[in-house]
């Protein structure tokens, strides 16, 4: 069963609509703290709801992140379900930050679990990790494109400690890093407006790989808490605005519990970067 349109084209039409920004869900132990909030399964509903009910249409997309609801074990995946479905339900996309990534027979299993119209937990997109080979990834990405679903393959992470292996430089001298952003590329050929398969570039880089190849989605974390700013993004993406997703989660996260004050901080953060759509 499909999604309908490409996850590119509903992503090019949900940032045009509603401006390029992907609010994260981060229910970390020190927010629900600052909330107010018990730290256990209750507390991640509370928050998780409080902002389900700011973002929902009125973001373009939404990011939770799986591990923060992991935690709780099957009470966490309860409020996860919930959420993901209360969001696309409501038009905004959803891009399970998941990371997951392993030997092609299991990630046909990853696939099912947030790609599949019939499982509790099917996102618009999910994050992968190619760092068992692009190619272990492909079940993901067959079943992302039967969908119509998105994937974001880790290319060039904002943490410091990602320039270990993805600055390395791997068969035929290009980085490890560009060579996913490559094979990337070539899945996305000729796709209109943009392809689906997407990946992470830090907005917290001094460099990022050549992405004008790519004719897909950059997601880019880092904006905010890991210091990144919109004219890190506008640097980092010159030349490929229209395809950058900036995602901020602890900046506007920090703003709750108040839901019109969540509101307007995701609304703040989309206007600051409204310039990607120029
Ligand atoms: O390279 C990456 C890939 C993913 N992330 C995730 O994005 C958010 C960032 O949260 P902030 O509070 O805005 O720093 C978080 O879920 C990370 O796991 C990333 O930061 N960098």
């Amino acid at each position: 069963m499909s999604f309908g349109p490409s996850f590119g084209a509903r992503l090019f039409e949900a940032t045009a609509a509603r401006g390029p920004l992907c609010a994260g869900i981060d229910p970390h132990a020190a927010l629900l703290q600052a909330w107010g909030l018990s730290d256990d399964a209750a507390g991640l509903a509370e928050f998780t709801d409080r902002c389900v009910q700011a973002f929902a249409g009125h973001v373009a997309a939404v990011k939770p992140q799986v591990a923060f609801f992991e935690r709780f074990g099957s009470a966490g995946y309860a409020v996860l379900e919930r959420a993901i479905a209360a969001l696309r339900e409501a038009g905004t996309l959803v891009v399970a930050d998941a990371k997951r990534g392993d030997i092609g027979s299991t990630m046909a299993g990853y696939a099912s679990a947030w790609l599949d119209v019939s499982s509790p937990l099917c996102a618009d997109a999910v994050t992968v990790s190619p760092y068992l080979g692009f190619g272990s990834l492909d079940p993901v990405l067959q079943a992302a494109e039967d969908a119509g679903a998105g994937v974001f393959v880790l290319a060039a992470t904002s943490n410091p400690e990602g320039a270990q292996i993805q600055r390395a430089v791997a068969a035929g001298g290009r980085s490890v890093a560009q060579t996913m952003v490559d094979e990337a590329g070539a899945r996305n050929a000729g796709a209109e407006p943009m392809g689906s398969l997407g990946v992470v570039v830090g907005a917290t880089l001094t460099e990022a790989p050549d992405l004008a190849g790519l004719n897909g989605p950059i997601l880019m974390p880092g904006v905010g808490a890991q210091g990144g700013t919109a004219e890190d993004v506008s640097r980092l993406a010159a030349g490929n605005l229209r395809a950058v997703l900036p995602s901020v989660s602890r900046e506007i996260l920090r703003a709750g519990p108040d839901v019109a004050a969540l509101r307007v901080a995701a609304e703040r953060s989309a206007e600051g970067f409204a310039f990607l759509l120029d």
